[in-house]
């Protein structure tokens, strides 16, 4: 990554923890991923190849901006989720020059409706306690080989318990924990 790259992901990360520290409301903060977290996903789309990525939880598109790099190097795209467009979303994505699929839907019925096996790299960073209501949609969507990635794990481990006890109790999964930020699951759906 160039230095103007890396300078404007510095730069939107310290203003997003700037502001999610003014802001009492949880719902109203960006709660951006951590920078250590993002360079690891990223390096994961590189190294699976993945060319369909789809992103639940889009913010205002700090983790976005990493994945669409990675996925850009491999000649892949990424469509980011989100119930609402987040104010500097459309800002943050052109200053990084990167071309994204934003889908504002409830990321249950977007995951619901799309073909079996149509998605590279799944990475889910929203509301956790949703999660295992998406069943079996998350794991459905994944083709053999891909990689269904979800953040905080360590930071809230109850909220994601019920989903990650779904995911153990595939036989086809083989999951990680990786104590990077606050924690990422990291599971090969395999055959
Ligand atoms: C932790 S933030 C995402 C942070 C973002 N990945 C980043 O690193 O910049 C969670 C986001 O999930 C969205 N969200 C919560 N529940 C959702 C749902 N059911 N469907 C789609 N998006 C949802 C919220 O609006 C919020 O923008």
């Amino acid at each position: 990554m160039d230095e103007p790259m890396q300078a404007l992901l510095a730069e939107l990360y310290a203003d997003g923890v700037h502001h999610d520290a003014a802001e009492p409301d949880r719902f109203l903060r960006r709660r951006n991923l951590e920078p250590d977290t993002a360079a690891l996903l990223a390096q994961l789309v590189r190294l699976v190849g993945a060319r369909r990525v789809v992103e639940i939880g889009t913010s205002n598109g700090y983790s976005t901006i990493w994945l669409a790099l990675a996925a850009r190097d491999v000649g892949g795209r990424v469509v980011s989720v989100d119930t609402q467009e987040w104010p500097g979303l459309r800002q943050n994505l052109r200053r990084a020059g990167v071309s994204v699929d934003l889908r504002l839907l409830e990321a249950g019925a977007y995951l619901a409706d799309l073909p079996s096996g149509s998605v590279d790299m799944l990475f889910l960073d929203a509301e956790r306690v949703e999660y295992a209501s998406w069943w079996p949609h998350p794991l459905r969507v994944l083709r053999p080989g891909g990689v269904l990635a979800v953040d905080n794990v360590l930071s809230h481990p109850s909220e994601v318990a019920d989903f990650l006890a779904l995911v153990a109790g595939d036989p086809r999964c083989r999951s990680a924990t990786v104590p990077v930020g606050k924690g990422l699951s990291v599971t090969w759906r395999g055959h």
